[in-house]
């Protein structure tokens, strides 16, 4: 399993948009996918998907649940566990809650990737998804202030890990060179002043049928699968799937270890 986060400096630059559509296109390359609303604010993976749910990490904090029976299964091929209230109690566990989040765990084992769509910015929560995750995509724009903050979070995250494995997804391009132009800049300041390497693994272009497919609730890839937007986001999948993560499969339950990390467990 890989688990992935998917983050960004400022927020409305396509974050839970990328989340979900690159989900969706890993799932089409036939693997399986959860999303994760990591969240702790504005929870709305599932408002995206026009889905409604009925449980959350609240449920399995007080030990109503188990995390498997909160998972939420879409109509797109990707598996759900929705944010919402609780998401922010993760940071907070007693011993016993923290017992109660690591139930059933085992039964998670299918799943080929984990992809947590954070809130933006570097708060404390956020900052602990990105560290616990294997590797991290940052979505920017071209705009000035989405890049500063994306600096912001490169910086952050490589400060306090350097080896994090960090990769760029410009969005809201123009052109390619857009794109290309934001690359170098974010790749030059990690490269001089963090020694660290920013693989940029793609651009999706501003396009008006991601904006209605958001209004209709439903995917972009769903209902416009051969914009050349949808197939921009494919190659990025596939991008994402080609290129494993240097760290070593250490752990046989990746979720456990994931989710211990996240809670404060000691390992
Ligand atoms: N490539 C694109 N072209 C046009 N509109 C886009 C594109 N990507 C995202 N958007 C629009 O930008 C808006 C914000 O997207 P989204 O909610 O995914 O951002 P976010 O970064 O997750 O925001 P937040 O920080 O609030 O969670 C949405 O209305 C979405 O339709």
């Amino acid at each position: 399993m890989r688990i992935l986060c998917i983050t960004s400096g400022k927020g409305g630059v396509g974050k839970t948009t990328m989340a979900i559509n690159l989900g969706i296109a890993i799932a089409n390359a036939g693997r399986r996918v959860l999303l994760m609303d990591g969240d702790l604010g504005l929870a709305n993976l599932n408002v995206l998907l026009g889905i409604v749910p009925k449980l959350t990490i609240h449920d399995v904090v007080h030990g109503r649940k188990t995390l498997p029976q909160i998972i939420i299964s879409t109509p797109y091929g990707v598996d759900l566990i929705a944010g919402g209230s609780g998401m922010a109690e993760l940071a907070d566990l007693t011993a016993m809650e923290r017992q109660r989040v690591m139930r059933g765990l085992e039964l998670l084992d299918g799943y080929d990737f984990l992809m947590i769509d954070t809130g933006a910015g570097i708060g404390e929560n956020i900052v602990r998804f990105i560290l616990a995750s294997d590797e991290t995509v940052i979505v920017t724009t071209p705009h000035p202030t989405s890049l500063t903050d994306a600096y912001g979070v490169i910086k952050t995250i490589l400060s306090q890990q350097p080896s994090t494995q960090l990769k760029l997804l410009v969005n809201c391009v123009n052109t390619p060179a857009d794109a290309q132009r934001v690359a170098a800049s974010l790749s030059r300041v990690t490269d001089t002043f963090m020694h660290s390497t920013l693989e940029c693994i793609g651009y999706v272009p501003v396009d008006m049928r991601i904006e209605k497919s958001i209004l209709m609730q439903k995917p972009h890839l769903i209902l416009n699968p051969n914009a050349p937007s949808a197939k921009l986001i494919h190659e990025i999948a596939h991008r994402l799937l080609t290129s494993a993560p240097l760290t070593q499969d250490k752990h046989a339950n990746k979720i456990e270890f994931f989710l211990k990390k996240l809670v404060g467990c000691s390992t």
